[in-house]
């Protein structure tokens, strides 16, 4: 597969809960390598769109294509080759990180004792080194957090799916995180990564994909979407394509309103 190849190609894509259309028809092609910036209001659709590409959401319209595989003709091969943080984790707590990794390892078929040495490094360079044999449970938001990062590369999967990964990490974790998204697409690897920390979007991402009421209504690099809305920063221009400048208002009633007692 050459470079200008996509790696995830998703064709007049719909999905509905009910009446409520969510996806109104979603159309990206995806090459390999990029960092997608995945942005929109709350309930846009974001986690939609990456749990029918990981296979976990059925009953949508359209096509979706992953690494030139159809996803809905029923193999899972694609699986093995995508990783994924979730924005809420759904992880067996009651495991101890040895005992997930392990289970991984059957999942992915890949040598166990190979997969615990390579995720007692990582940890280590995460700083969450010594907690492999404890249960997540146990483990502070942080930590969980970081271990779910680290669960989602140790098969050093082609697609990594990031769903506000960097919830819970500190600062100088953070840093780490996006030196890592940078490093990974640098080798290849392409990134959908969805988040509200504005931010960080504006700089990690090589291309910014903003969806509002179920459709696409900016696709480009920060530059072309800054010189298009003649605005200087992505919180901006997300506030002028989703029509919100009422912040100011919102906030004094809500003040008002907390404050009546
Ligand atoms: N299982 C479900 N049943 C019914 N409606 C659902 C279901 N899952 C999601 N929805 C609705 O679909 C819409 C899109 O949800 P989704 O989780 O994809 O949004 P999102 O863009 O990821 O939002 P957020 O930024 O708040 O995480 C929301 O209005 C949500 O209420």
């Amino acid at each position: 597969m050459d470079n200008l190849e996509s790696i995830i190609s998703i064709k007049n894509l719909r999905m509905s809960y009910g009446d409520k259309n969510v996806l109104k028809g979603i159309n990206l092609e995806i090459p390999r390598g990029q960092i997608i910036g995945y942005i929109g209001t709350n309930g846009a659709g974001k986690s939609t769109t990456i749990k029918i590409m990981l296979g976990i959401l059925e009953g949508y319209e359209g096509k979706v294509e992953i690494l030139g595989q159809d996803i809905s003709n029923g193999s899972v091969e694609y699986k093995k080759k995508i990783g994924y943080v979730p924005e809420l984790a759904d992880i067996y707590e009651n495991l101890t990180a040895f005992e997930y990794i392990s289970f991984l390892g059957g999942i992915y078929e890949l040598e166990q004792g190979k997969l615990i040495e390579r995720a007692e490094k990582l940890m280590k360079l995460f700083g969450i080194e010594g907690a492999i044999y404890s249960r997540i449970s146990s483990y502070s938001k942080g930590m969980k957090q970081k271990f779910l990062i680290i669960c989602s590369l140790i098969h050093n999967p082609d697609i990594l799916f990031f769903d506000e990964p960097l919830s819970g990490l500190d600062a100088n974790s953070v840093m780490i995180f996006k030196e890592v998204m940078s490093n990974l697409s640098k080798d290849g690897k392409t990134i959908f990564y969805s988040s509200h920390i504005m931010d960080v979007v504006e700089k990690v991402s090589d291309r910014i994909v903003l969806i509002n009421n179920g459709e696409i209504e900016a696709d480009g690099s920060f530059e072309d979407l800054r010189n298009a809305k003649k605005e200087s920063s992505l919180e901006e221009i997300f506030n002028q394509i989703t029509g919100f400048n009422d912040h100011g208002r919102i906030a004094k009633e809500f003040v008002s309103l907390v404050e009546e007692v």
